[in-house]
């Protein structure tokens, strides 16, 4: 048996159509939604993360606002371009590209972040929302790897999702997600203080592999038939990218997300969302009742 595959560059391409399509509609209405960007450093993995969000924005229709600071920018100026980002009226949502340079406080970075303005859905506002099922960005890993099951038709509800890696982006959050009454899986949240993370994963219908842990994954901790969508980005000597899934798993696996191009084009999808519903709700033309679960 050899898995399906969990196509997300052409999933969101479909989603990104269907976006530019909302653009219009609220560029039409004299909202044009534009998301910001602030770099701190010159780590080139992040230039070419941020770099593809702009040329994201330019397919739909988004204005782009960048900034960059040099890795040696101070707290304050940090916080500085934050407050000038929630300020600007062309900038309908931005993200603070992760990880800051070592010494910077992040948390207290993500604080300032105006919550109408958080497109990762990563700030404390939005991620409490998210516990209390307000309307809220979500975060865009999570709601990405949802969208990619939906749009092949992988059920969740009743399904057991079993998540590697307890990191901020995408195993503290994806459970709240995927618990919600309209999703309705069963999550277990494993790390490195997991016991028989086989155990675990063999129980699952689902698997988020998150943890940088190349080939954590392997094709006999896996049940027949079960989804599996690798998170993970490490990198070998030669710099190609290794997973945290064993290439093995697609001939147990029923449906594999490639990584490259699986869960990675649906963040930066999912991103653009946030952009495009923060615009909406900005003008009015989005309710913002509770989404109560
Ligand atoms: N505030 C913030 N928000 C983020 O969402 C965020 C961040 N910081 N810091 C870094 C991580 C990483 N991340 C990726 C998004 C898309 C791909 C992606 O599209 N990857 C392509 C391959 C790209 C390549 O070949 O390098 C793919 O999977 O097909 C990868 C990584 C977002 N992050």
């Amino acid at each position: 048996m050899t898995a399906q595959i969990l196509d997300g560059k052409a999933t969101a391409a479909a989603i990104k159509s269907e976006l530019a399509t909302r653009v219009a509609e609220l560029k039409s209405r004299g909202v044009t939604p534009g998301l910001g960007t602030l770099l701190v450093g010159d780590d080139v993995g992040s230039q070419k993360y941020v770099a593809g969000k702009h040329r994201d924005c330019a397919q739909v229709g988004i204005a782009s606002i960048q900034r960059e600071l040099p890795a040696t920018a101070t707290q304050e100026k940090i916080e500085a371009v934050v407050r000038e980002l929630n300020e600007d009226p062309a900038c309908t949502g931005y993200i603070v590209q992760l990880p800051l340079p070592k010494g910077i406080d992040t948390g207290r970075v993500l604080e300032l972040i105006d919550p109408a303005k958080d497109a990762d859905g990563l700030a404390p506002m939005s991620l409490g929302k998210l516990v209390l099922n307000q309307e809220a960005a979500l975060p865009c890993t999570p709601n990405g790897i949802l969208a990619l099951l939906r749009r092949h038709g992988v059920e969740t509800k009743g399904a057991h999702l079993t998540v590697v890696g307890r990191g901020m982006t995408v195993g503290r959050s994806i459970g709240l997600l995927f618990t919600r009454r309209e999703v309705n899986a069963t999550v277990t949240l494993c790390h490195t203080g997991t016991r028989d993370l086989s155990a675990q994963l063999r129980q699952a219908d689902i698997i988020v592999a998150a943890a940088g842990a190349p080939h954590i994954v392997r094709p006999e901790d896996v049940k027949p038939g079960a989804a599996v969508l690798d998170v993970g980005v490490s990198r070998d000597e030669s710099g190609k990218i290794v997973g945290d899934v064993h290439p093995g798993v697609a001939e147990v696996a029923g449906w594999v997300a490639p990584n490259p191009g699986g869960v990675g084009p649906m963040t930066r999808a999912l991103l653009l969302q946030n952009v495009v519903e923060a615009a909406e709700r900005q003008a009015g033309v989005r309710d913002t009742a509770d989404h109560a679960g």
